[in-house]
């Protein structure tokens, strides 16, 4: 991954900002809103958040939500240390405390007591109660919360409902288009750009079947993979199958299809 300096001097990750969503989130930021980034896996958003904490010199919590996750997972919980019992703030109480941002990635998964911890720190209230101790935190200056989430492969169940969702400025995030895409993927991989486009013309043909024969489109982290691996030597038909078809569908008809595509491509 390439890094470059921020104005401080500190390295940011490589970003290719899609449009505005940098000035944005800085402003969601210096204003204490809370931001939602919708967009299919793989397009950029856990990127992007790290590339603006890091320009905007702020410490990141990032956790990966899933089914299980829970409030007691964000807040904290009570450990026994050395026969003590004592309390362990959890990744969202640390950065309310810090002023950090705190990225919730695929925040849908997550359980739904998570939401209700959620709704006093998103409205103007900006406050974090901790049952268990008694606390009720009142966020630090610069605490931003930030959420993820894939509206296309959600089942109906797994939306966000209105009343946590308008608590929230939202930004959409799709793929980048050919030519922001093929420098992302040579910049990445370091492929030439030459031998990345086509490979990116191949995406737009797969990602055309999405909803058809594919649940997602290919996203531009497999484009990457694909790209590493060629850079590294491997035969390009081998590498689109290793990082372009298998990972898509496990439908041997369907797969067919796909190489057809990239006979098209390649010839
Ligand atoms: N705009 C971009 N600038 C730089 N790299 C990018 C960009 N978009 C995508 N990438 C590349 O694609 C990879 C995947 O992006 P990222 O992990 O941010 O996806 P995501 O949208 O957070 O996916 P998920 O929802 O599955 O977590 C990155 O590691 C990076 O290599």
């Amino acid at each position: 991954m390439q890094a470059h300096r921020t104005q401080e001097g500190a390295t940011a990750p490589f970003y290719f900002p899609q449009g505005d969503e940098r000035e944005v989130f800085a402003a969601a930021q210096a204003n204490g809103l809370p931001l939602l980034l919708k967009g299919p896996t793989g397009c950029g958003k856990t990127r992007f958040v790290a590339h603006m904490a890091a320009q905007l010199e702020r410490r990141l919590y990032t956790v990966a939500c899933h089914d299980d996750l829970s409030a007691t997972d964000l807040i904290g919980r009570y450990l026994l240390k050395g026969g003590e019992t004592v309390w362990v703030d959890g990744p969202l109480t640390r950065a309310v405390r810090e002023g950090a941002i705190c990225y919730l990635d695929e925040v849908v998964e997550a359980r739904k007591d998570v939401t209700v911890v959620l709704h006093p720190l998103t409205d103007d209230r900006r406050i974090l109660p901790i049952d268990r101790t008694g606390e009720e935190l009142e966020a630090a200056s610069g605490f931003m919360l930030v959420a993820s989430y894939n509206p296309g492969y959600q089942n109906i169940l797994k939306t966000l409902k209105p009343s946590t969702r308008q608590r929230f400025l939202a930004i959409e995030f799709d793929f980048p288009n050919p030519e922001q895409e093929t420098e992302i993927v040579a910049v990445e991989s370091g492929l030439p750009a030459q031998r990345v486009a086509p490979l990116v013309r191949l995406a737009g043909k797969l990602r055309g079947l999405k909803g058809q024969d594919l649940e997602e489109g290919v996203s531009t982290r497999l484009l990457v993979y694909c790209a590493t691996l060629i850079r590294q030597g491997m035969p390009v038909e081998r590498a689109i199958r290793a990082a372009m078809i298998e990972p898509l569908t496990d439908d041997e008809d369907v797969k067919r299809g796909l190489l057809d595509l990239v006979t098209a491509v390649f010839g």
